[in-house]
């Protein structure tokens, strides 16, 4: 249960459009919606300078504790959505996705035309996105930049809207298409008489109504959805514009009072710093034993720990490094593009200076096939059977790597590990893989007679975590340019 509200932007009231419907789908959530009209229209702005006010905009939201980040802006998703994705710690979802696999879904004659700003136009996002789905389609695009101003003037009903409409999609009236995407937040507004226009045989497209979709799927996958019942859910409407023109359009689009405060964002940091720091961290681990040490150390700075067993199935990152770090950097990369979320890997196991570091990377399947942790410490003791007690010098390593869906070159890579002795009769039952046998000196018990807490003190993993807890906030806000 998350009670923390869900981020919605538009560069106007275009993004309404997705709020209704997420009013209508997800009624007990809590809902903050940013509207930047003071700067509308996005649409043939330079796509520098729509990521950098889309930037502005989410800044203004995370300074809110959204728990997701909706850009329900066409034209900002174009632009925006991989920079978002791989600086921001919470889930963030666009338009397009949603929007083009309605339309595949939907045609029947693979004839699917596109009508959207020039920005979302010229960046070919929708026949890209389409294409690489489901490569037989035939899409066309067409810009009409005449739209958004209608709407943003509440001019949906008038004779010049309906001249306007007719002039705009005459393009598209001889290709024989049977899905028509509104590729602008903008233009459900002007549904009808869009549909008027292109005939009731085409199927239109409400890019925003698939995106809520997708939002109530994936707070379920990430378990953030507020399932308490909530009578009162935060509806809070804030625009860089004229607060009273939008109450007007929103309060009849919505069939709702709404007052939106005026906010002035333009002074909010216009670099990509993704302020807030993650309320989750996803790690990347099937071991429920290091999960535990993991999620007990965050759960102190408040952040909660989810591992891949509370994902559906992914497909196994394959640990073929030689080093530590070459694992876990391949499990942190490997599951933070797959989730496109920041991820925490563990690499980690036990080296013995009189087996030559083994079992080192293979400390999980020593024994081989079928390994398990009762087989992994047979066969260590059956190796160190000649090997006398003051030479059986043992190493725990744990290497973390904490990655952002952008790729590996700035992963954060911290290292910890804790000496000890290994020994012939294990000792005690909390821990697990090699505990029972780690023997540490200086406080004569092995690590499985240790509590968790104990352990963590002075382990491996613990010296690592305390390592990236001086450093991961900091790397969080680092400028991923
Ligand atoms: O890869 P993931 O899914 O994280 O889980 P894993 O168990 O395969 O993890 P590794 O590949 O990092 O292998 C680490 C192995 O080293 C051992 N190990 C690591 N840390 C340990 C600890 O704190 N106590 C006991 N054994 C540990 C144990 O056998 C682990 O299975
Ligand atoms: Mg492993």
């Amino acid at each position: 249960m998350n009670t923390q509200p869900i981020g919605f932007i538009d560069s106007g009231v275009g993004g309404l459009t997705v709020v209704k419907e997420a009013l209508r789908q997800l009624p007990g959530e809590n809902i903050i919606f940013l509207g930047d009209q003071a700067r509308l229209p996005y649409g043939p702005r330079d796509p520098k300078q729509v990521r950098a006010f889309t930037w502005q905009m989410v800044n203004f939201l995370l300074t809110k504790q959204i728990k997701m980040l909706v850009v329900a802006c066409n034209t900002a998703t174009a632009a925006a959505l991989p920079d978002l994705r791989a600086n921001l710690a919470i889930p963030v979802i666009g338009v397009i996705v949603p929007g083009s696999r309605a339309a595949i879904r939907e045609t029947k004659n693979g004839r699917i035309g596109v009508i959207g700003t020039e920005g979302t136009v010229k960046s070919g996002a929708y026949a890209k996105t389409i294409h690489q789905k489901s490569a037989q389609m035939q899409v066309t695009s067409l810009a009409a930049p005449k739209f958004v101003p209608l709407v943003e003037s509440n001019e949906m009903q008038s004779a010049v809207a309906k001249r306007v409409v007719a002039e705009t999609l005459l393009p598209l009236e001889a290709l024989g298409l049977d899905t028509l995407v509104l590729g602008c937040t903008h233009y459900p507004l002007l549904r009808p008489l869009i549909q008027q226009v292109m005939g009731p045989t085409v199927t239109l497209i409400d890019s925003g109504a698939e995106t809520v979709s997708e939002v109530s799927t994936l707070l379920d996958y990430f378990d953030i959805a507020n399932d308490q019942p909530n009578p009162t859910p935060q509806r809070d409407f804030y625009t860089t514009g004229n607060a009273d023109m939008f109450d007007v359009i929103a309060s009849e689009w919505l069939g709702l009072h709404i007052a939106a405060t005026r906010v002035t964002i333009t002074d909010q940091p216009t670099t990509h710093k993704a302020a807030a720091t993650p309320t989750t961290i996803v790690v990347a681990s099937k071991n429920p034993g290091k999960v535990k040490e993991i999620a007990a150390m965050f759960a102190k700075l408040g952040v909660q720990v989810k591992s891949l067993n509370d994902f559906p199935p992914l497909p196994t990152v394959a640990e073929s490094g030689r080093t530590f770090e070459e694992n876990a950097r391949l499990k942190a990369d490997g599951y933070a593009k797959m989730l496109e979320l920041p991820v925490l890997a563990d690499d980690s196991g036990l080296c013995v200076a009189a087996l030559d570091g083994a079992p080192g990377v293979f400390s999980a399947r020593y024994a081989g096939r079928g390994h398990n942790d009762a087989a992994n410490n047979a066969k260590l003791i059956a190796d160190l059977a000649e090997v006398p007690q003051d030479q059986r010098q043992a190493r725990f390593v744990s290497t973390l790597v904490l990655a952002r869906p952008n790729g590996p070159a700035r992963d954060l890579v911290v290292e910890g590990h804790i000496d000890g002795q290994i020994v012939g009769v294990p000792a005690g039952d909390n821990g697990f893989g090699y505990d029972p046998y780690f023997f540490v000196p200086s406080i004569g018990k092995t690590l499985a007679e240790l509590t968790a807490d104990e352990k963590n003190q002075i382990s491996h993993r613990g010296n690592a975590l305390r390592a990236l807890e001086s450093r991961w906030q900091t790397w969080f806000k680092e400028d991923a340019q």
